[in-house]
């Protein structure tokens, strides 16, 4: 049985509408006005043990909302959810024994006390077997790198280290879900290495469920199988990467290696279906992309090699990033484009 099933889940915020003005302001206290908004909109799908999901969208596409209610902070307005065999608000605690949560901006560490004390109030609140507190803490210190701020207060912590150290306690209790909400937000690139790798051994040893929010399109490619996006509340791709790309971007980069000096031609190549040209002279080399349903790749390079010395050529697909951020622009793509 999957570990999450969602099904047409829905949220609907019912929020005041404030009106401008210390006349309106005035007019609020007599008669409030509401509106509605639904954050999120008959979203289903179900995730399997041990998966690793990218949970994406653009700013306020629902995302948080979603997480909240898989978490058991909020309860939906339609829809179900279960969560390895739990519905979340029902039953939270049992709940929460099995989750571990991160907020990239939000600390659950105590601030004036040490990380190692932080642990031991883990241990105790999650009732974790000395010997497992000991195993996940030796694995997880040496795979995050924490030895070094162990004894230090949380609040003298960098962002990295913070980090890391919200990382290990949101695992301490073996959850069999973690939900990770923008977990590499902010720091640099020797760390979100660390955090990653970190993830990917776990995931690997325990079979932990992972979901996860980000902008960060590196995140995705580096840990999700899977991802998820979501644009007004809506499902708008369920699939892989690969599938993402192929699906939703027609657009490749060719890349010519060429004879510095001899390159002649006047840059007129839209007979050739090509979009977009760059010539970098220091390299020797000329950017060509192009949409691949109305190119054809090997007439571009043999219309190049009749013109000058192509020594190279390499053929780059779209780079996830692009492909996201055209299906975050295309907000008319919500529904037509959903693909399970
Ligand atoms: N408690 C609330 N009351 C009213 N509206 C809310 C509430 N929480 C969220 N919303 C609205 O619901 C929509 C979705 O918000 P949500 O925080 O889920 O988006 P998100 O995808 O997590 O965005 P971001 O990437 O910016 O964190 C937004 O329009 C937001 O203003």
């Amino acid at each position: 049985m999957s570990i999450i099933q969602v099904d047409q889940l829905t949220k609907t915020f019912h929020r005041p509408i404030r009106g401008t003005g210390a006349l309106g302001a005035i007019r609020d206290l007599i008669n409030r006005r509401y509106e509605e908004k639904t954050a999120v909109d008959r979203i289903s799908f179900t995730i399997e043990r041990g998966e690793i999901v990218g949970y994406l969208g653009p700013n306020g596409a629902g995302k948080s909302t979603s997480i909240k209610m898989l978490v058991g902070i909020l309860v939906p307005t339609s829809g179900e959810v279960r969560v390895d065999g739990v519905i979340p608000y029902k039953n939270r605690k049992e709940n929460a024994s099995k989750i571990g949560v991160v907020f990239g901006q939000r600390s659950q560490l105590w601030w004036d006390i040490p990380v190692s004390e932080t642990f031991e109030l883990m241990k105790y609140m999650y009732n974790i077997p000395t010997a497992d507190f000991k195993r996940n803490i030796e694995l997880f210190t040496d795979v995050l790198g924490i030895q070094d701020f162990m004894h230090v207060a949380v609040r003298q912590l960098s962002l990295g280290q913070r980090m890391r150290a919200d990382l290990c306690a949101a695992l301490l209790h073996n959850p069999s879900i973690v939900y990770l909400d923008e977990p590499t937000i902010g720091l640099d690139v020797v760390v979100k290495k660390k955090i990653r790798e970190f993830l990917l051994e776990v995931n690997a040893l325990r079979q932990t469920t992972i979901l996860l929010t980000t902008h960060d399109m590196s995140d995705v490619e580096k840990l999700c199988s899977r991802v998820i996006i979501i644009n007004n509340g809506r499902k708008m791709f369920d699939g892989d990467l690969e599938r993402l790309k192929s699906d939703y971007s027609a657009d490749e980069t060719m890349i010519l290696h060429v004879d510095h000096d001899e390159i002649g031609f006047d840059g007129n190549i839209s007979h050739l279906g090509v979009t977009d040209f760059t010539y970098h002279p220091e390299s020797g080399s000329i950017l060509l992309r192009y949409d691949k349903r109305h190119a054809k790749p090997a007439s571009i390079l043999a219309w190049f090699m009749e013109r000058t010395v192509v020594h190279d050529f390499e053929i780059k697909p779209a780079e996830v990033e692009d492909v996201i951020r055209d299906i975050y622009q295309d907000s008319t793509s919500c529904e037509l484009g959903e693909v399970q």
